[in-house]
């Protein structure tokens, strides 16, 4: 299996790393505009191999597509990071021409490839890229909402001082303030969440979850990546090894959870086909009230961009 990762900064050299070392895919190119910046971090990575005992073989590249060719799975990092002060969506003016680009260079060397978002402001890169790359909408999703679950079981292990491979936790929406924790689905070794924790307690977590990345853009004055990295490489994992696993990940929505055209964060099955699966959830009142100020949030930034044209 072959995998590119656009975008050798923070988040896609992680990403390449968790890649190489977990061996989810034999060949990991990663490529970059700043010259010598992809070559030096795969260089880095495979000289780590003999050391953390792995023989995926990393290679790097600047704005050479044709490396890419015949990706299976490419994976779109590239664009700027906010910092403080900021919000995702201010990326948009930039970042969309970014992702557009770079889109159009995936599609002409790895016609078949799936494609994973990871740019922000998410929803709306992933919509960028669908419309750039005129793929069925099982093949290109953005990742947010594993990482999104993983701060919020993060939390939670935390607070009931429990390990964190027990928690089971879903969330739909976008990846912005609006996402939407589902508490009622949440549980803990198969035990409902709010039989553990108090309800004041777990509203702090929930609302802690929203404002996970702008936390971590406070402290370190740039966005995060170990979480986002391995998410990305979480997803895909799934589909080259055609897990079926079930995430919360970026899709078009074309009438499920009564909402059309429109990018939201939904729970899917993952398999080599892409997206083999939206699952629907039955949402009661205040989730529903909350998917669609989500979805609305989204739609306007969608608008943005295709008056950016
Ligand atoms: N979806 C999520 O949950 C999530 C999480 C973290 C970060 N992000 C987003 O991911 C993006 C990358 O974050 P980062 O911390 O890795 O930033 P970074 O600045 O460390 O890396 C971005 C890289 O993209 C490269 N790049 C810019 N234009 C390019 C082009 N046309 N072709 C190829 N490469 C290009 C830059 O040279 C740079 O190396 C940001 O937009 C950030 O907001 C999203
Ligand atoms: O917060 C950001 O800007 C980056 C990312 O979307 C995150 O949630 O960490």
């Amino acid at each position: 299996m072959k995998v590119t990762v656009v975008g050798a900064g923070n988040v896609g050299a992680t990403c390449a790393d968790v890649l190489a070392y977990r061996e989810i895919a034999n060949e990991i190119v990663l490529i970059d505009i700043k010259e010598g910046l992809a070559e030096g971090k795969s260089l880095d990575i495979w000289q780590k191999a003999p050391i953390d005992l792995y023989d995926s073989r990393t290679v790097g590249a600047t704005n050479d597509y044709k490396r890419t060719a015949g990706s299976d799975v490419v994976v779109i990092t590239s664009g700027l990071p906010r910092k403080p002060g900021m919000s995702r969506d201010d990326l948009i003016n930039t970042n969309a021409g970014i992702v557009k680009s770079v889109t159009e260079n995936i599609v002409r060397n790895s016609p078949d490839a799936i494609i994973i978002v990871v740019s922000n402001p998410l929803d709306v890169m992933t919509y960028q890229a669908h419309i750039t790359s005129r793929l069925p909408r099982t093949k290109v999703m953005g990742m947010a909402g594993i990482l999104d679950t993983a701060r919020y079981r993060a939390f939670l292990a935390e607070a009931l001082n429990i390990s964190p491979k027990d928690i089971q936790a879903m969330l739909l929406g976008g990846h912005g303030d609006t996402m939407v924790p589902l508490p009622r689905y949440t549980t803990v070794a198969g035990i409902p969440v709010t039989e553990l924790i108090d309800k004041d307690k777990l509203t702090a977590i929930l609302e802690r979850t929203k404002v996970g990345g702008g936390e971590l853009v406070k402290l370190m004055g740039t966005s995060a990546w170990y979480a986002p990295g391995s998410a990305a490489a979480q997803m895909v994992e799934a589909i080259v090894r055609d897990q079926r696993r079930i995430f919360p990940v970026c899709v078009k929505l074309e009438g499920e959870y009564g909402i059309k055209d429109c990018y939201l964060g939904v729970p899917v099955i993952l398999g080599k086909n892409g997206v083999e699966r939206i699952i629907e959830l039955d949402l009661d009142k205040e989730e529903k009230a909350l998917m669609e100020a989500s979805r609305k949030a989204v739609r306007e930034v969608m608008d943005v961009l295709d008056k950016l044209g």
